[in-house]
């Protein structure tokens, strides 16, 4: 398999490998690029692209942009302000070691194109394993070793620029082994700025967007991480008077933002940061990088009504590169920085390829790497995937560089597969950094002008020995301008380093605290519901006992009054026995009465509740009327005397129950209901002639009723006048006397008939001898009672006329 590294001057032909490896992925054929460079070196202007003149905007969702620059294998020292490191800083002639003569002249990384590379393994590993070439590709751009400042600038650095200025944030980073040109691409020399100077050149010849109605301001912060002896990572503050700083809550507290407005100045703070920053001399690097150096620059436009526009952070981290103890042979102090930098180094990786494992298989958890240390937890939205971020590898094409260049390109081969698909910071976001800025209290700002005013007259007494002279000099100058800069961006710098606490952040905050509210509520209501039905339910239980028990106290209810009226029916019983026993005395006054009651149900009437009630006062014995009448309901006698609803007195027994008889002084007989009023109409009021078959009828409870009598007054009066002994009592003289028939007939329809009925009906004539029978059984009293029976009651009497009529015909059927 022929050789793909292109023949160059200073390398010799290299044996054929006996393997390719192919890592990311594989390709069946070269691209032209590579075939061109593999027929020999092209002229610098078609090896090294022209910078983009306009690069397309970033889409949604990118690839992680991962650039390679390959540092040239021997660099002069040629360029003013560019010193060349130890271990490169041979001048042929000014006698270099002997024993790396070998391997200085070869290389052992070639340039396939754009985007890939081949790696070939040196010679002297031949005899320890099997030779073999790697091909890396896939990358964003391969810069060749001689590529310039300005072409890695605008290949690289441009996009971003533009992305930046558009409003959004990301982060370049610099990473490789150290010595390979990670300062140099970022800083340069004086002669020869880097991608950082060049940048702030570009940001204040890029004109403002729109019509110029706005102004865009530059705010620059620079820091460091490091440590020192090892006790652990430390942040200082690299501006001028800047302090240590504190990382707490993924804020960093104390840090300064210089605005910046001129190229001028920009380049100056650059300068006293680089001067401040932490370097030290190696065997690999006489001026290596002893910390991981990170600025910020932010980008904020003002509109003429006061509102920032949009701002966004470009951040750009000049790492300190991974040294091997073997190579470097650093000692004490220095060997401690190299674990710290290494150390770093590998949790950077970690991180990166933690999120890429996360998002090649979501259900692998993406790992907390960025925790292990200051700067990525500092970077951890760069670190998560949250945010844009560039990728600068830089390595050395030497034959000893290649385990520190095949260990670099194996761990970042995985890196150009990371994708940004979830970017919080969207362009053109204009209020995002205005409604963070709201969110700062004013005890906030003044803390932070206190800070720097405490910084200021701290002045001198903190790091004296990293750059007393720089700072002692321009202490009243940089003090003036620090409080003109810093009071009025107070409410800035405390945005800047509240910058982790977005306003996604901040709203989303406010809808997981509305979430855990609606929650909340949601809970308590459905406990309240719940304990609402549970109470509920009881009370339904409790209502349906209630009901039982309420049914079960009317049932007993309703048997006590079923015993009560037992009772009552026996003692009425009772009562009724004790009457009956008590013999009635003849002399008894007139007015005396006679009560009956019968239990209809004894008697046969039909009716439980039936009481046959007399009312009668008879005067003078002649007249015997017997009322029947129902409290509750009537009981229909019907008017024929043969009804078997009429009762025969004589048929009464004389120990009936309920019955109370009472003997009239006149021998009348009245059977009465004792509670119940009644009235006694006379038979004059049906005439002379209708008088024989007077009726007597009653008025119960103002309620006419027609009580049918028929009083066979004639044998009554003849049982009167024949009776033996005056003495005895009535029911026995009834006994022996003949019948007396007692009629009663309760009806409502008689009664109906009754008030339409007239005391003037013609009158019909009677027999002359029931007629006479009246007239002697009618007498003087029965007159003055009708009489006033009818002052109460004329209607009932008229029906009562009428319906006696048709008793009297009855009468005469039977007389
Ligand atoms: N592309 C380049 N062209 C010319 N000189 C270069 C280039 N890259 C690096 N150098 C020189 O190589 C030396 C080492 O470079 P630099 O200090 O930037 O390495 P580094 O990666 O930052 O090392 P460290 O990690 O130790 O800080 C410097 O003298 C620098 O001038």
């Amino acid at each position: 398999m022929p050789s793909l590294s292109p023949p160059t001057e200073s390398s010799p032909p290299l044996s054929p490998p006996a393997t390719v490896r192919r890592n990311p992925p594989r390709r069946a054929r070269q691209t032209p690029a590579a075939k061109a460079l593999h027929a020999g070196p092209p002229p610098r202007e078609t090896n090294v692209p022209a910078p983009a003149p306009a690069p397309a905007p970033t889409s949604a969702s990118e690839n992680l942009k991962v650039f390679l620059r390959i540092r040239p294998l021997h660099v002069t020292s040629g360029v003013p302000g560019c010193k060349p490191s130890k271990a490169d800083g041979r001048v042929p002639g000014k006698g270099a070691p002997p024993k790396a003569e070998s391997g200085k002249n070869t290389t052992c990384l070639t340039v396939n194109g754009p985007s890939s590379v081949t790696l070939t393994s040196p010679l002297s590993l031949h005899d320890q394993k099997r030779v073999k070439s790697e091909v890396y590709d896939g990358f964003s751009f391969v810069f060749p070793p001689d590529t310039t400042q300005q072409e890695v600038y605008a290949r690289a650095i441009n996009p971003i620029l533009m992305d930046f200025m558009r409003g959004t944030s990301s982060l370049l980073v610099a990473l490789g082994p150290t010595g390979s040109g990670k300062t140099y691409t970022m800083f340069g020399c004086a002669t020869d700025p880097g991608v950082v100077p060049l940048t702030l050149k570009q940001f204040f010849n890029y004109p403002s967007e729109g019509t110029g109605h706005a102004t865009r301001s530059f705010y620059i912060s620079i820091l460091e991480i490091y440590s020192e002896r090892g006790k652990g990572e430390r942040i200082l503050d690299l501006s001028a008077d800047g302090e240590e700083l504190s990382f707490q809550n993924s804020t960093m507290i104390g840090l300064k933002e210089v605005m910046v407005s001129n190229i001028e100045e920009a380049e100056h703070l650059l300068a006293l940061g680089m001067l401040k920053r932490s370097t030290a001399s190696t065997s690999a690097n006489n001026q290596s990088s002893r910390s991981q150096c990170i600025i910020n620059i932010r980008s904020a436009e003002k509109s003429h009504n006061g509102h920032n526009s949009h701002s966004a952070v470009l951040t750009i981290a000049d790492l300190a590169g991974a040294e091997r103890e073997r190579k470097t042979g650093n000692q004490g102090a220095r060997l401690q920085e190299s674990n710290f930098i290494n150390n770093t180094s590998m949790v950077f990786g970690q991180c990166l390829r933690s999120l890429h494992e996360h998002q090649r298989n979501p259900k692998k958890p993406l790992e907390k790497h960025f925790k292990s240390s200051m700067l990525t937890r500092y970077l951890r939205d760069y670190m998560e995937g949250k945010k844009r971020m560039t990728l600068i590898l830089t390595v050395k094409p030497g034959e000893d560089d290649y385990a520190d260049t095949s260990f670099l390109l194996r761990q970042a081969s995985p890196y150009m597969k990371i994708k940004f698909t979830n970017i919080e910071e969207p362009p053109n976001l204009p209020n995002k950094k205005r409604i963070t800025s709201s969110l700062i209290t004013d005890h906030h700002k003044r803390r932070k002008i206190n800070v720097s005013e405490t910084s200021v007259d701290d002045e001198g007494s903190h790091r004296s020995n990293r750059n007393d002279g720089s700072r002692a000099s321009k202490k009243d100058a940089d003090t003036k301008k620090l409080q003109e800069v810093v009071i009025p961006q107070s409410s800035v710098i405390s945005t800047e380093v509240l910058m982790p606490m977005t306003v996604d952040t901040a709203l989303n905050d406010a809808h997981h605290m509305e979430l855990l509210s609606l929650a909340r509520k949601e809970e308590i209501m459905r406990n309240f519901s719940k304990a609402l039905w549970t109470t509920l339910k009881q009370y339904k239980q409790k209502l349906i006992e209630s009901e039982k028990n309420a049914q079960s106290l009317r049932e007993a209810l309703r048997k006590e009054e079923v015993q009560v009226m037992e009772l009552n029916k026996e003692i009425e019983e009772l009562k009724s026995r004790c009457s009956c026993q008590k013999p009635p005395h003849v002399g008894e006054s007139s007015s005396a009465k006679v009560y009956a009651r019968l239990d209809c149900s004894r008697t046969g009437l039909g009716t439980p509740s039936y009481q046959v009630s007399s009312s009668p006062t008879f005067h003078n014995g002649s007249t015997l009327g017997i009322a029947a009448s129902q409290s509750a309901q009537s009981v229909s006698c019907d008017q024929d005397l043969n009804d078997h609803n009429c009762l025969l007195v004589d048929q009464i027994p004389e120990n009936l129950p309920g019955m109370e008889i009472i003997h009239d002084d006149c021998n009348g007989l009245a059977v009465s209901e004792p509670t119940m009023p009644s009235t006694n109409l006379n038979k004059s009021e049906f005439g002379n002639e209708s008088a024989s078959s007077f009726d007597n009828l009653s008025m119960v409870g103002g309620r006419n009723v027609s009580s049918s009598m028929v009083d066979e007054t004639t044998n009554l009066k003849e049982n009167k006048r024949q009776s033996p002994e005056p003495g005895l009592s009535q029911a026995q003289h009834l006994k022996s006397s003949d019948k007396y028939y007692v009629r009663r007939v309760l009806k409502e329809k008689n009664a109906t008939v009754s008030q339409s009925s007239n005391v003037d009906k013609p009158k019909r004539k009677l027999r002359p001898a029931s007629s006479m029978l009246l007239k002697d059984l009618t007498g003087l009293d029965m007159e003055t009672t009708n009489r006033e029976t009818r002052d109460k009651s004329t209607d009932e009497g008229q029906g009562i006329s009428q319906n006696n009529a048709s008793l009297l015909c009855l009468l005469r059927k039977q007389s």
